[in-house]
């Protein structure tokens, strides 16, 4: 018989570092990727450019506090953005619109909100109806991007985002010449920063996400950036580092997945200006020959029309967009639990090879939420643990664990997939080791929590203060093109980052003593069973 070796000792979570994808950072509902990050290219897939570190702007302003004289406020210098952007007033980006087709709206672009730009109802908006209806030939989707840009046979050695960034860093630098092109004005319309994480100073990332499996995440952001900029600029040298980095900050901020299209990027003119509400269950998408907002609530007039940009956990709205809702706010929070097999397992490779045939890795990232984390994280641990007399039992342990059956006949994809989404609370699979695997499992999951609780640099309370501090608005800051003094956006990113890190911590405490409850209900009965 085999159990799972006790307890979580000598475990060690490891990273895929391989690929971030950046598929994520769209407006589209989210798309999981628990094991395979998919990279669909346009054309082509074969090799990519290679990272090239970025271009570190200093300035002689602190931005806060706590760095020095010179220390970096921003990721790029705002010359190095194309100059016409931000440049088009209301009334200009009205006009276009007008001139592209759209139809009365009941909502209007209003620009002194909290969130900057946003769209307001000019009078009673039911549950349910349509909203928007931006014409499908505004899209800047990338074969429109492909036929505007002229780019030549080039193009086919990009990505999707690639092609997007390329088109729209040649437009935008096109601004300057006078040679704006069908999107000019829209381009024109843009804001110059968003607040992303792609605009943070390096140290920044490092400690403000400290703890936070999010540092990672911007980190890795950052590089596949810098990695898609090398790349582009190898085929076209004269499109600006600058110009490209402000394109891509556009794209994770603004990037709209249409699902009616079968997933196909886009850009939205008039449909971008919606902000995102936590909890919101409006889509943006494409209905007919028309993009379209279908309301999930009703508004008055004067109130603020909001969409989702897809159930993202606040981590992920800071990476992608710049802002973190308070904490509490978003039913979408979790914590990315990451976990893997021992390197030192004697059976490491064994188990990783048994993973990769089931269509599992050997490191598998799970969703801890405040109302619980899947069953199948347990399934998986359970495997990673497992302690069997000879390696060749190892196949039909993970068949057991992922399908509840050790038999090669069982369907095996759907529980597996099902696995890997941390979907459907387990039906099929088992945790191995009965009664003491069950414990031995929480027993690593709770370790686990409090290793990474005990990751964060400040107290808790030091970080919920942060995290209740007010948010500064625009004062002094141009809500149209979302350019911000140094000291404004420090502040934004000091406090988001809190509520990233109070909101994770406190998913992790929740983990910790639901598992510590389920830990002293199993051995208890381990107790009683054994009398
Ligand atoms: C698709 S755009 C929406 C329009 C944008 N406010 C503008 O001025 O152009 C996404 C950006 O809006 C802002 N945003 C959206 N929802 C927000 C929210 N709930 N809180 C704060 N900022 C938000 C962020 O700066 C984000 O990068």
């Amino acid at each position: 018989m085999s159990t799972p070796a006790s307890g979580a000792l000598g475990l060690r979570a490891r990273v895929d570092r391989a690929l971030g994808s950046m598929d994520d950072g769209t407006m589209g509902p989210r798309r999981r990727h628990y094991h395979h990050h998919h990279r669909r290219r346009h054309r082509r897939d074969d090799g990519r450019g290679r990272p090239r570190a970025s271009r570190s702007v200093t300035v002689n302003e602190g931005a806060s506090g706590t760095r020095g004289k010179n220390a970096e406020v921003t990721r790029y210098d705002d010359a190095d953005i194309p100059r016409g952007v931000g440049s088009a007033t209301r009334e200009d980006l009205t006009r276009w619109l007008a001139s592209n087709g759209l139809r009365a709206q009941k909502m209007t672009l209003e620009s002194n909100l909290a969130e900057g730009r946003g769209l307001v109802a000019t009078e009673e908006i039911k549950r349910g109806e349509a909203l928007l209806g931006v014409d499908a030939s505004c899209l800047i989707t990338v074969e429109r991007a492909i036929a505007e840009a002229k780019l030549g046979p080039r193009h086919a050695e990009l990505q999707e985002w690639s092609v997007l960034a390329t088109f729209l860093a040649q437009q935008a630098m096109a601004l300057e010449s006078g040679n704006a092109g069908t999107f000019g004005e829209y381009i024109r319309a843009l804001p110059r920063r968003t607040g992303s994480v792609l605009d943070w100073p390096e140290d920044e990332v490092e400690t403000l996400l400290k703890g936070s499996p999010s540092r990672l995440a911007a980190a890795e952001r950052q590089e596949s950036v810098n990695a898609a900029i090398a790349e582009i600029r190898s085929s076209f040298p004269d499109i600006t580092e600058g110009a490209l980095r402000w394109a891509f900050d556009i794209l994770f901020s603004r990037l709209i997945r249409l699902d009616a299209m079968g997933g196909e990027l886009a850009l939205v003119p008039w449909a971008d200006m919606l902000n995102h509400k936590p909890g919101c269950a409006a889509f943006i998408d494409l209905n007919g020959s028309a993009v379209n907002l279908t309301t999930d609530r009703a508004y008055a007039a004067g109130e603020q029309v909001w969409a989702s940009y897809g159930q993202r956990p606040s981590s992920e709205l800071l990476i992608s967009y710049g802002f973190a809702p308070e904490v509490g706010e978003n039913p979408d929070d979790e914590y990315s639990l990451t976990l893997g097999v021992d390197v030192n397992d004697p059976y490491a490779q064994a188990k990783a090879d048994v993973l990769r045939r089931m269509g599992l890795s050997p490191v598998e990232t799970f969703p801890l939420r405040l109302n619980g984390y899947p069953r199948q994280l347990l399934q998986y641990a359970s495997f990673i643990l497992c302690n069997p007399d000879k390696p060749s039992e190892l196949e039909g342990l993970a068949r057991t664990a992922f399908t509840g059956s050790a038999n090669f006949g069982q369907s095996i994809f759907d529980s597996v997939r099902g696995l890997a989404q941390g979907q459907a609370r387990g039906k099929q699979g088992v945790i191995l080791g009965g009664v003491p695997g069950e414990i031995a499992v929480r027993e690593m999951l709770a370790d686990m929590c409090a290793e990474a609780l005990s990751a964060y640099p400040n107290s808790l309370e030091k970080d919920k203060g942060i995290a209740e501090g007010r948010m500064p608005e625009f004062p002094g800051a141009d809500a149209w093109t979302g350019v911000a003094p140094a000291a404004i956006r420090a502040t934004q990113r000091s406090v988001s980052a809190a509520r990233v890190r109070v909101s994770e911590r406190r998913i992790l405490a929740k983990t910790d003593s639901e598992v510590r409850l389920q830990l002293r209900k199993l051995k208890q009965k381990s107790l009683m069973s054994g009398m």
